[in-house]
C-alpha cells in the first residue's frame, strides 16, 4: 500500500476569519463542503498541546463529519487523550482553534471546562469511565438531571422520581443492547456493564458528538464484542462518534474513518468504506519514526 497524505480536511477557515477578541469571542463561517452530504459537525485547526517542552498534539486539523464513526488509531504516547480532552474541554489547547457546526456554520468554540463543551454538545464517554460506585446505574446515567416528582410549583422538598429513572434507564440500556436490572449498584456490574451505563449516560443528554475513550480496555472478549455493537448503533442519523483506541482489529470493525495518530500528529486518515485497509500496516503507521 502506498503511502497516502493526511487527507486534506474540508474547509479552510483561517480564510477571511477575524482574530477573536477574548475568551467568548465567536467566529461564524461556512463549513458545508461542495455537496454538502458529508457535512462536518466538528473541526479543528492546527490545534496544539505543550506540556513544558513536549508537545503532546501538533497542528492537528481534522474534520468530523455528521453520522460517522472516526477512530484515532495511535500507540501509548501519541497523543490521542491529549487531543480529545480539549475537545472535551478538560484541557485548553496551547494553540489552534476548535469549531462546531451551530445553525449551519461552523463557530470557534472556547471551553474553559467539560461542561462547556457539553453544553456545546459534545460528551464524552472515558476510559475511567467516571462513575459513582456505590449509587445505582440508573442514578449515574440522570446524574445531574434527575427527573422530580410532580408537586406543587416551587416546592422545593419534590423528590425525584425514581420510578421514572429506572423505566427510562432500563430502556436506554435496552437500546444499546444491554438488559440488566438499573437499580443495580455499579460496584456490582461487570466491566462491560459499567462501559454501558457510561455510554447511557453520555446518550441520554442527546449530544450530536459523542467521544468513546478506549471503550474495550477494560471489558471482557464478550464484552467486548457488545460494545462494538453499541458503539456501531450509537449514530442514529444524527450522531458523530469519535473513538479513541490503540485496537486495531476494533477500530477496523466499527470506524467509517480510522485517523492515524503518532507522536502528536495526524499521520493519515483511511476511509474503511473506500481504501483497502490493511491491519498490519496501520500497526506499522502508528509505529514508525517520525520521518525527518
Ligand atoms: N499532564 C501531562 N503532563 C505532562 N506530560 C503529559 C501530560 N499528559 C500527557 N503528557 C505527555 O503527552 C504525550 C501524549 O500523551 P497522551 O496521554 O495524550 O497519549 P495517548 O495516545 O493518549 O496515550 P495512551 O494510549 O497511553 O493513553 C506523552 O508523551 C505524555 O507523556
Amino acid at each position: 500500500m502506498s503511502e497516502s497524505t493526511s487527507e486534506s480536511e474540508g474547509t479552510s477557515p483561517a480564510d477571511g476569519v477575524e482574530p477573536a477578541s477574548g475568551p467568548t469571542a465567536r467566529t461564524d463561517q461556512s463549513g458545508t463542503d461542495e455537496t454538502g452530504d458529508d457535512e462536518v459537525v466538528l473541526q479543528t485547526q492546527d490545534l496544539s498541546k505543550f506540556f513544558g517542552a513536549i508537545e503532546a498534539v501538533k497542528d492537528v486539523s481534522i474534520d468530523v463529519k455528521a453520522d460517522e464513526i472516526l477512530a484515532i488509531a495511535g500507540d501509548n504516547g501519541a497523543g490521542k487523550t491529549t487531543f480529545i480532552r480539549m475537545l472535551s474541554g478538560v484541557l485548553q489547547p496551547t494553540a489552534g482553534e476548535i469549531y462546531l457546526r451551530e445553525d449551519g456554520r461552523l463557530v470557534e468554540q472556547f471551553f474553559s471546562s467539560s461542561k462547556d463543551a457539553m453544553d456545546a454538545g459534545i460528551a464524552t464517554v472515558y476510559q475511567e469511565q467516571h462513575l459513582s460506585p456505590n449509587a445505582s446505574a440508573a442514578n449515574n446515567i440522570f446524574l445531574g438531571m434527575e427527573p422530580l416528582k410532580d408537586g406543587p410549583e416551587g416546592w422545593l422538598l419534590r423528590r425525584t422520581d425514581m420510578d421514572h429513572m429506572i423505566t427510562e434507564s432500563r430502556s436506554l440500556l435496552n437500546e444499546i443492547g444491554f438488559d440488566f436490572d438499573p437499580r443495580s449498584k455499579v460496584n456490582e456490574l461487570s466491566g462491560g456493564q459499567k462501559q454501558a451505563v457510561a455510554v447511557a449516560r453520555a446518550l441520554i443528554r442527546d449530544p450530536p458528538i459523542i467521544i468513546l475513550d478506549e471503550p474495550t480496555s477494560e471489558v471482557s472478549t464478550t464484552g467486548t464484542d457488545k460494545i462494538i455493537d453499541l458503539v456501531r448503533g450509537i449514530p442514529d442519523g444524527e450522531k458523530s462518534v469519535i473513538l479513541i483506541s490503540h485496537k486495531i482489529d476494533v477500530v477496523v470493525d466499527v470506524a467509517d474513518r480510522i485517523a492515524v495518530m503518532r507522536d502528536g500528529e495526524i499521520v493519515e486518515i483511511l476511509n474503511t468504506n473506500e481504501d483497502d485497509v490493511d491491519r498490519l500496516d496501520i500497526v506499522e503507521r502508528m509505529h514508525r519514526e517520525r520521518e525527518r
